[in-house]
């Protein structure tokens, strides 16, 4: 049976390793915390990411990093941006080909994922799997469908053939810079529409703001060498309509929160899970500037959650725009 390993038992690296096993791969799951792993092999559940789903007998947990990749032949990187450079310090050599499934830019150096293994492990196979997937349902086995997006052909098959099942579809992609970039802003707009919904502004402001938040996404992925037409794909779009409608995003909510009037300090104390916009808001826009790609709805957001911005003067800058052809 074939060994996958998932590095990072989060609610997602936790939902990827069921979806793995579903598809019939020996999986074993790597958390950094054996007081947790040793609850999750207690229980055979991820009580705290994915409370009251089991972890099916082919999943085992193990809080040996060494282990986790050893035989294995392909690993997913489940850890958020912010942490995979400390992550990757510890990995062994010998790891197999990596595909991460975080979705950001890394504050200070400004970097999409697979720009921070490409500058740690300089011509390590990897990929980018990525999607309108929300971890729970991937979890219950409902049907979706993600992208697996790398230069490397055989690799993007390979991915396909260990975790695909008729309820998971992936879809191939050779331009894994458009979809890490629609990853990473789809994030940074879902706040942008939940503070627009929490401030009571309405369905038309929504869905102009997640059309011209494609927008964005488009012409960044360009300036970096990504593809426009990414940015309409599951990737883009597809995360972008889940994200920015859906109550279940953690970046949707804390907008929301946001737009009624909470601050950022108090909601993201009540987090255990990750939202990955509040770091990726200042970061993607700083990256955007270096390459001369304005990014307002993004530096809307950057500018509201460091307080430089209210929600209304935030609205007020995005609707003062100049008039431009679309
Ligand atoms: N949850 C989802 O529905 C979902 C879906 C698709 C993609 N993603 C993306 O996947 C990534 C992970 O999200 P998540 O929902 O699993 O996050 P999470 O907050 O549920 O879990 C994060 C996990 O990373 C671990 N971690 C944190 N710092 C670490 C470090 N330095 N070394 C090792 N492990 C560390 C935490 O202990 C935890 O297990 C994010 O980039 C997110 O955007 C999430
Ligand atoms: O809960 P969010 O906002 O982190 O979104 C989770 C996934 O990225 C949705 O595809």
């Amino acid at each position: 049976m074939p060994k996958l390993a998932v590095l990072g038992a989060g609610a997602w690296g936790t939902a990827l390793a069921l979806q793995a096993g579903r598809a019939g791969q020996a999986v074993t799951l790597w958390a950094r915390d054996p007081a947790r792993v040793a609850a999750m092999a207690a229980a055979r559940e991820n009580a705290r990411y994915l409370p009251g789903i089991a972890l099916p007998d082919g999943v085992s947990a193990t809080a040996d990093l060494a282990a986790a990749v050893q035989g294995a032949e392909l690993a997913i990187l489940a850890v958020p941006v912010q942490h995979i450079r400390a992550f990757l310090a510890g990995l062994p050599a010998a790891a197999p080909p990596l595909v991460t499934v975080a979705k950001g830019v890394e504050l200070g150096t400004l970097l999409l994922p697979l720009e921070i293994i490409a500058a740690l492990r300089p011509g390590h196979a990897t990929a980018v799997l990525s999607g309108p997937n929300f971890a729970r349902e991937v979890a219950a086995g409902l049907p979706a469908a993600a992208v697996v997006a790398s230069h490397d052909q055989a690799l993007r098959g390979q991915v396909g053939d260990l975790l695909a099942t008729p309820a998971f579809r992936l879809y191939g992609s050779d331009d894994p810079v458009g979809v890490q970039v629609g990853g990473a802003a789809k994030n940074v707009i879902a706040i942008a529409a939940g503070v627009v919904i929490g401030a009571g502004l309405g369905e038309n402001a929504r869905a102009a703001l997640v059309t011209r938040g494609v927008a964005e996404l488009s012409r960044l992925a360009v300036a970096l060498g990504g593809r426009a037409e990414t940015a309409a794909g599951l990737s883009g779009l597809g995360d972008l309509l889940l994200t920015a409608t859906g109550p279940g995003s953690r970046n949707f909510s804390l907008g929301l929160a946001l737009g009624q009037g909470r601050t950022l300090a108090e909601v993201l104390a009540e987090r255990v899970g990750v939202t990955e916009g509040v770091a990726t808001a200042p970061a993607i826009t700083a990256r955007a500037r270096r390459c001369g790609v304005e990014l307002p709805i993004c530096q809307a957001v950057a500018d509201l959650l460091a307080g430089h911005l209210t929600v209304p003067e935030a609205m007020g800058r995005l609707l003062s725009r100049p008039r431009r052809d679309e």
